[in-house]
């Protein structure tokens, strides 16, 4: 399995605070890679990082074997970055099916292309009987797999999804699971951000394990789960 993204080395400073302290992982290509680890750890920033929005403080970060550190969102949107945010930024006035058009026209000027690939999405994300619907009126869940099917109208490569489970019922989990599952299906990549591990922990290939910025633990979910050093973290928290 060949890498998509590699990590190398990176370190995220605020001031004097180090968000993200030298971390290196990487993303196979079809690969789902969970990355978890408590509250203030560093999860966010590294998504911000990877996604455009923070330029590193040190260190590289590569897609398909370009560098991609430092490039601004819409350049890592076009190299096959895509990402959703952890409070869904959603058009609440507009359709379901206009909040995934933006997406689309930012591939295709045309909006009949655009809508019928909006269509498309909105059905792969289960929510196509709700198309016309403005997305403010949505529940959470629904409004998340919006979310998602925005950023796959950007056509990623690697899709960072941010705590696309949290609050929700189990049932709405298990529906998050199945689009994540899907999405991978597709050959798209996944990194995700979670709390909700009983979530992430069935269909990760790996997990990445952050804690005070740095990464003390990459493996399967058999062998974090049995980390030491993560039960140690998950307990102190
Ligand atoms: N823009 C910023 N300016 C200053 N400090 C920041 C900024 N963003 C994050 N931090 C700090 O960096 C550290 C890591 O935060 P981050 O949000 O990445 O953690 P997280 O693991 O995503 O947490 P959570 O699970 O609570 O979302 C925290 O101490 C946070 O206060």
């Amino acid at each position: 399995m060949s890498t998509l993204l590699e990590v190398k080395n990176v370190t995220k400073r605020f001031g004097g605070l180090v968000a993200n302290d030298d971390v290196s992982f990487s993303v196979g290509r079809g690969q789902i890679v969970g990355l978890i680890g408590p509250n203030g750890a560093g999860k966010t920033t590294m998504f911000n990082c990877v996604a455009g929005y923070f330029a590193p403080t040190q260190g590289e970060i590569l897609l398909d074997g370009q560098a991609v550190h430092g490039l601004p969102p819409e350049r890592c949107a076009q190299v096959g970055i895509g990402r959703t945010f952890q409070v869904a930024r959603t058009f609440t006035s507009m359709t379901a099916c206009e909040n995934v058009m933006v997406g689309a026209l930012m591939l295709s000027r045309n909006t009949a292309i655009a809508r019928s690939k909006a269509m498309e999405l909105l059905e792969f994300v289960g929510l196509a009987r709700h198309a016309d619907r403005a997305a403010g009126t949505l529940t959470v869940s629904e409004q998340r797999r919006l979310a998602v099917a925005r950023a796959l109208a950007l056509k990623p490569k690697l899709l960072l999804m941010d705590e696309v489970m949290a609050g929700l019922n189990p049932t709405e989990v298990r529906e998050a699971v199945d689009v994540v599952l899907k999405i991978r299906g597709q050959g798209i990549s996944c990194l995700i951000v979670e709390h909700v591990l009983e979530g992430i922990m069935p269909i990760a290939d790996r997990i990445v394990v952050l804690d005070y910025g740095k990464k003390i633990a990459d493996g399967t979910p058999a062998q974090v789960s049995q980390d030491e050093r993560v039960i140690a973290a998950y307990l102190g928290e």
